[in-house]
């Protein structure tokens, strides 16, 4: 099912990236295991490698906290740190937005997801390839969004995407009842 394909999993010397990475070579991938944990993860290709082949499975030791290390693992033209981060900012908001002090207390939380805005923050020659794909949104028309999103009292644990062409409330999040009372099991 995956033959043909490559993946990358950090955090795979043991838990659940180790299983991951097992049922990914089981489905045909080849993997490139990395953790953190040098000898652990020595031990995990040394098993891999017996069970699958040398040639389905590769070693690169990562620390994901550390911006070079993660470059060389998998380099990518945007900063993955930066962009991690955004993604923990909606997170903080949103779960924020669900506390007991901030339902029904008439403050809202709210996230605001930008593509790219005219500012010196996209002075950045490794940017210019998204930038021409994408498009940039002035900083006058953003802030137009931003009033609305101020405005709109509905619009408490919501996320929205912005991008020079339009602008929608994305990913709203789960009603307490859903995440708390499910009786389901996945
Ligand atoms: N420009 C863009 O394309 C996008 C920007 N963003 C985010 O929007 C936010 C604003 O970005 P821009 O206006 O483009 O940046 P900017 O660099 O033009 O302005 C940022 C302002 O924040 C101030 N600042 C920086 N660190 C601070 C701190 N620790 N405490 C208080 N003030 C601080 C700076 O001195 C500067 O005046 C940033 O969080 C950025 O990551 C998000 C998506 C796209
Ligand atoms: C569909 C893809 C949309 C991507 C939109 C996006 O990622 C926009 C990014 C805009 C600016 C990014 C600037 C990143 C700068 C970092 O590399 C770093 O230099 C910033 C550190 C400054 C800070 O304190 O945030």
């Amino acid at each position: 099912m995956l033959t043909g394909k490559v993946a990358v999993i950090t955090g795979s010397a043991q838990g659940i990236g180790k299983t991951c990475a097992e049922t990914f070579l089981k489905n045909g991938a080849k993997v490139c295991l990395s953790d953190v944990v040098v000898d652990r993860l020595q031990a995990t290709y040394e098993e891999f490698k017996l069970r699958y082949g040398a040639e389905n499975v590769h070693q690169i030791p990562c620390d994901v906290t550390d911006k070079t290390q993660v470059e060389g693992l998998c380099s990518s033209p945007l900063d993955p740190i930066y962009a991690s981060s955004k993604f923990g900012v909606v997170g903080f908001t949103l779960s924020h937005a669900l506390h007991a002090d901030v339902v029904d207390s008439g403050v809202r939380m709210a996230v605001l997801c930008p593509t790219f805005v005219d500012t010196t923050m996209i002075d950045d020659d490794n940017m210019k390839y998204f930038i021409e794909k994408i498009g940039v949104i002035k900083k006058e028309k953003l802030a137009e969004v931003v009033l609305e999103m101020v405005k709109d009292e509905t619009n408490n644990g919501k996320c929205m995407v912005v991008t020079p062409q339009f602008h929608y409330y994305k990913d709203d999040f789960p009603k307490v009842e859903d995440v708390f009372l499910s009786t389901k099991q996945s």
